[in-house]
């Protein structure tokens, strides 16, 4: 294996009796990438994770760190770290009663490191797990896992109960205190607005399958929108954009259309391009067709 690919999957298939939870998924990550994992409820993400840790059994070829997560889940846990959707300390502990397991249990964990970590949050070492808040528990637990020497994170919707402030400074800390460019993350998250800034890549499941894995400089080199006044809009629609949606703030341009690709040069004539956001795209990915009509 390439040492510059963290995780290469390949027919990435999972299935919880006769439900396809994830099907036939093609992806690699490289390292030094922040990529986001996309998807609506029940899409596959947590899934997902849990194949990448050997949680899940998974088909097809599945790498991480050159390991096979199921076989090798030990040594794998030793570089990649895995926070769940439920973040889950024993509340009977102090904080620094949980350092000092940690560096007992695990050969790359730094408690000095852990201690700095926790000086960036809101929580003591001296606190009593059962004592804190739920925003607490979640920023003591990725001070922990962020101060284990690993090559890969992985973030099952880490910022679930956090308030704004919270949210912001668990970004923060995980983009200048862990991130070093080696290193990966795959963060899962419903609040796209909120990480796409962070994000290098991403990677849009839907229904178990991936409908979008991309650069973010590709992203934005590949779709293109236009916004357009609302007398454009037919010819517009007749172009079978990916979206069509209506624009925030004043201003004659209230409509914007979603290409794939260069739309033609006579619409591009009827509008003016805007930035798709990361949000529009992935409304336009895995949109139900139901909610075609809805747009409007
Ligand atoms: N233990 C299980 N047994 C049976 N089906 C499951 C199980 N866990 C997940 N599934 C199904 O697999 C699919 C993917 O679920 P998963 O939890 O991976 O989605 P998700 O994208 O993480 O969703 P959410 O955003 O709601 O957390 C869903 O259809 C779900 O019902």
């Amino acid at each position: 294996m390439s040492t510059d690919l963290l995780v290469q999957a390949s027919g990435l298939s999972v299935r919880y009796g006769a439900k396809t939870a994830l099907d036939d998924l093609n992806f690699t990550i490289p390292k030094g990438r922040v990529v986001g994992l996309l998807g609506h409820n029940g899409a596959g993400k947590t899934t997902l994770m849990k194949a990448l840790v050997g949680l899940k059994r998974a088909e097809g070829t599945l790498t991480v760190l050159g390991m096979d997560p199921v076989r090798d889940r030990v040594a794998l846990l030793q570089s990649a770290c895995y926070i769940p959707d439920v973040a889950i300390l024993p509340r009977w502990a102090r904080v620094s009663e949980l350092i000092t397991l940690m560096a007992a249990l695990h050969p790359r964990f730094s408690a000095e490191r852990a201690r700095a970590l926790l000086r960036r949050t809101s929580v003591n070492p001296s606190d009593k797990v059962k004592n804190l808040s739920k925003g607490m528990v979640v920023q003591a637990h990725l001070a922990l896992v962020a101060s284990i020497d690993a090559r890969l994170m992985i973030l099952d919707e880490p910022t679930l109960g956090l308030d704004v402030l919270s949210r912001k400074s668990f970004y923060e800390m995980l983009i200048d205190e862990w991130c070093d460019g080696e290193r990966s993350v795959l963060i899962s998250t419903h609040q796209v607005e909120e990480i796409e800034s962070l994000l290098s890549d991403v990677i849009m499941l839907n229904e178990g399958k991936v409908v979008l894995d991309i650069s973010l400089e590709a992203m934005d080199r590949r779709f293109v929108a236009l916004s357009h006044d609302a007398g454009a809009a037919e010819q517009m629609a007749a172009a079978h954009p990916l979206l069509r949606y209506r624009l925030q703030g004043s201003g004659a341009r209230t409509h914007a259309a979603l290409f794939d690709g260069e739309p033609p040069a006579d619409l591009q004539a009827l509008g003016q391009r805007v930035r798709p956001s990361l949000v529009d795209l992935f409304v336009a990915l895995t949109r139900r067709p139901e909610m075609d009509r809805t747009q409007f």
